[in-house]
């Protein structure tokens, strides 16, 4: 799933786009470095429902009218306002943007670390940037981040004109613990869900709520035992967003898992937390199709375990906790 773009770069083709002009190695492309066509676009043919927490087959698709639970996902609209979007964007600005991976730009405030060797150095980190610090405090008023202590920062811009995109990937978690938390910055966009285990995932019928086809509002028809939490609904409700319940005690339909991709919608200025199942079991990609203009995302990222308190690295975990919340942080 990683390798889709093998073979539509080559040396020549990094090479006429400048030195220096794009950060892609091994088989990750960009439009600043793709000598042939652009790889095939995938489709999502699921959507996730935020209210229901019911990924819900696409209409124009083999899935339509067939729903799954999709637990793993915090999602908050307006997290951050206009004014501070702008700012905390003119901030970004102000430092520079390193070139990264599949025509993306990076700024990184974090430990350095070598995640295939399981190492990483802590000289040269000065800590989250200033500006973060009210939103870290805000983002733990929510108790699917009671007690979220991010030791690193990552921010990635994305722009249409140099077909950024991010590769389907789980992020790390040896270093990294449950909580992965992102801000959408500038534009919306879709975060597409993909998984490549084998076995079958269990489809149900799915169907508009009674209320939604009254009244065109209302709450979900799903049993309350599939409801998520409501510690993890978002506090206000998502607009156009219909409201589909699944039934449970008819019949099923079961489809192998690699044959799904579920799109998560992003409004811009919204917060994302993916965790459990939508951390561990399904990766997570931007596709190039999903940037209509730049965006910026901002990664937040607490420690596993073995750098928590009884960790066997307890004692490096404390000391990268110490240096990230003096939010003191220039870009590593
Ligand atoms: O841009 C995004 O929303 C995803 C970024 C991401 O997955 C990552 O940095 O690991
Ligand atoms: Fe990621």
């Amino acid at each position: 799933m990683e390798a889709v773009r093998g073979g539509r770069r080559s040396a020549a083709a990094a090479a006429s786009a400048g030195p220096g002009a794009c950060g892609c190695q091994g088989s990750r492309s960009c439009l600043l470095c793709e000598e042939a066509a652009p790889p095939p676009q995938k489709r999502e043919n699921f959507v996730y429902c935020p209210l229901t927490g019911l990924a819900v087959g696409e209409e124009q698709s083999e899935f339509a009218n067939w729903a799954f639970p999709f637990p793993g996902i915090f999602l908050l609209e307006d997290f951050i306002s206009l004014e501070e979007e702008s700012k905390m964007v003119e901030l970004m600005d102000q430092n520079a943007w390193k070139l990264s991976q599949s025509g993306r730009r990076k700024q990184d405030y974090g430990p350095k670390v070598n995640f295939k060797k399981h190492k990483l150095k802590v000289a040269g980190f000065s800590g989250l940037p200033k500006f973060s610090r009210d939103f870290v405090t805000r983002m733990k008023n929510h108790s699917t981040l009671a007690g979220f202590s991010p030791v690193e920062q990552c921010n990635l811009d994305y722009d249409p004109k140099r077909g950024s995109a991010i590769d389907p990937h789980w992020d790390d978690w040896w270093l990294w613990g449950e909580r992965l938390v992102s801000l959408n910055l500038l534009s919306s966009t879709v975060l597409s869900m993909s998984c490549d285990s084998e076995g079958n995932l269990q489809l149900f019928p799915a169907f508009l709520s009674k209320k939604e086809q009254m009244h065109g509002s209302g709450s979900p028809a799903v049993p309350q035992s599939h409801h998520q939490p409501t510690s993890f609904m978002p506090t206000k409700r998502l607009e156009n967003t219909v409201e589909w319940g699944t039934d449970y005690s008819s019949s099923t339909k079961l489809v192998p898992p690699k044959d799904i991709t579920v799109a998560v919608h992003l409004p811009r200025r919204s917060l994302v937390v993916l965790y459990g199942p939508a951390r561990y079991v399904w990766k997570h990609a931007i596709y190039r199709n999903r940037i209509t203009s730049r965006r910026i995302c901002v990664t937040f990222r607490e420690l596993s375990e073995e750098f928590s308190h009884g960790g066997e690295q307890a004692e490096v975990g404390r000391k990268l906790l110490d240096i990230a919340l003096t939010f003191q942080g220039t870009p590593v």
